[in-house]
């Protein structure tokens, strides 16, 4: 019997006028599993793409002749089934911008490493993907997927479908690569905002480089240079959510503006007098604690008690258990598509490793070890030697701390020893004689306890190593 054709890898065409550049973005993508193409400029790449398909096309905004802005107008103009990512330095922000409002789907800004590359691709596919579903007819699904089926996470999914209903500000909080722009995403799709733009911002940029002009927009003439009408972030958003990632990084004269537009729900360009409406929910992250910062005066209190009129906690990887396994398997799973070979599956130490670890780069870290142990693995298991080199870093997980467990002044000590209970058990993946050990209680007693939670025998056990 003859095997079945392997998936064929999805393509990207890169395209720069600097030879380096193009191949080093070449490079990280050739080893996610990518098949890429390269071309020096727009014109060639449109010659490409008139013959070859390419699922994601990766352009520099500045090229002589034909420019990336030039060359994503093409691309829509000609309806070819790409999804375009720019490449910009931060002198050309709005450019960039401006290249999003002609059918680019997302910009990265130099420098960036190799991770956001492959996160702002992956991300370009899964929209291709959505697109061509519905382009056959399909009812699209979700444009986002946040996995994860452990308590802390059923609680962050109850929280946004609550929240989602809603118009309110909201802030999301937690550790680096946690998902929060995940979270961001997940909330705008679920809202009834879902169909309108999400238009991203990431503050620390703002601050050293750009002005109120790039949220707010600008009017011909306002100041020096500015030639032309601009439009802002917020009215680029408007129908739909403006994301501020790592709002604590807006300086001070700006965190007075944006203030104003959150009370009074109105702005104006530079240069302008004319209010316009501001029909935008406004997200925020941060991972920083924002009290703080703003007991440090580094913070608006106004603004902070604005932007946390709803806020959202993203647990860390390390609390939720045997989702490092699920979403391990889901990586590895899209890695080898990627890559044109079947799934690996996890051997049981390897199993066991992710488990103990403790993830300080949460998520994001997580993929990207296992996207590099499919890259560098042999088809069929993935061994536990290959991922503990990325790991040498890392720590064996300790037992959880008290400040990690969510109990508060003002609830019963049942309550507060249930939730230690079960924030336990999730932080050892389920496995009853590691979380009795960790408690300092016989597995028979907290058997019992879970009886009396109304869980199943081994309900919660979500540990291969059981
Ligand atoms: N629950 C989840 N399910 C699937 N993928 C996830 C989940 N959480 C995060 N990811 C993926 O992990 C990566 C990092 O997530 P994201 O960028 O949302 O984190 P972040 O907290 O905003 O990071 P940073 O603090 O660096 O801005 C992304 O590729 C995202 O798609």
């Amino acid at each position: 019997m003859s095997q079945p054709a392997p998936p064929s890898k999805p393509s990207v065409l890169v395209v720069d006028d600097h030879a380096a550049a193009r191949q080093s973005v070449a490079d990280v993508l050739g080893c996610a599993g990518y098949a890429v193409r390269t071309c020096s400029s727009a014109v060639e790449a449109l010659n490409v793409l008139r013959d070859a398909r390419a699922d994601v096309v990766v352009s520099d905004l500045q090229m002589p002749g034909m420019s990336g802005l030039e060359l994503v107008r093409e691309v829509e103009r000609r309806r070819i089934p790409s999804a375009v990512l720019m490449i910009t330095a931060h002198a050309s922000v709005s450019t960039a911008v401006e290249a999003m409002r002609s059918g680019a789907f997302d910009y990265l800004e130099k420098p960036f490493d190799a991770g956001k590359l492959e996160d702002c691709v992956a991300r370009a596919l899964d929209r291709r993907r959505i697109e061509a579903r519905s382009e056959r007819g399909a009812a699209a699904p979700g444009e986002v997927e946040m996995l994860g089926e452990s308590e802390a996470m059923r609680r962050l999914r109850d929280q946004i479908e609550r929240i989602a209903r809603t118009d309110e500000t909201v802030l999301i909080c937690g550790e680096s690569g946690v998902g929060k722009e995940l979270v961001a995403r997940t909330l705008h799709a679920q809202s009834r905002r879902g169909a309108g733009p999400f238009v991203g911002l990431n503050c620390p940029v703002l601050s050293e480089q750009l002005t109120e002009s790039e949220l707010f927009g600008h009017c011909r003439g306002a100041f020096t240079g500015a030639d032309a009408d601009r439009v802002g972030r917020f009215e680029q958003a408007s129908g739909g959510s403006l994301l501020l990632d790592e709002v604590t990084e807006i300086n001070p004269a700006l965190q007075a503006k944006l203030l104003r537009v959150l009370q009074e729900r109105v702005f104006e360009r530079v240069g302008s007098s004319q209010s316009t409406p501001a029909d935008v929910r406004v997200l925020a992250t941060t991972n920083r604690d924002l009290q703080t910062e703003v007991s440090a005066g580094r913070f608006r209190e106004d603004l902070y008690f604005r932007l946390a009129v709803v806020p959202i906690e993203v647990p860390p990887l390390r609390s939720r258990g045997g989702d490092v396994l699920l979403l391990a398997e889901r990586f590895a799973a899209s890695a080898s598509q990627r890559l044109g070979r079947p799934t690996p599956t996890l051997e049981p130490a390897a199993s066991q490793l992710l488990l103990d670890y403790t993830w300080p780069g949460n998520v994001r870290e997580l993929h990207n070890v296992i996207t590099r142990a499919c890259v560098l693995g042999e088809e069929g298991e993935l061994a536990e030697s290959l991922l503990r080199p990325w790991l040498a870093g890392g720590r064996a997980a300790a037992p959880p701390q008290p400040s990690s467990v969510p109990a508060a002044v003002g609830q019963s000590l049942a309550e507060a020893e249930r939730r230690l209970i079960e924030a336990t058990l999730d932080r050892f993946g389920g496995h009853r004689a590691r979380t009795a050990e960790a408690l300092g209680i016989g597995v028979r007693t907290l058997s019992g306890k879970l009886r009396d939670y109304g869980y199943a025998p081994r309900e919660k056990s979500y540990s291969k190593a059981g």
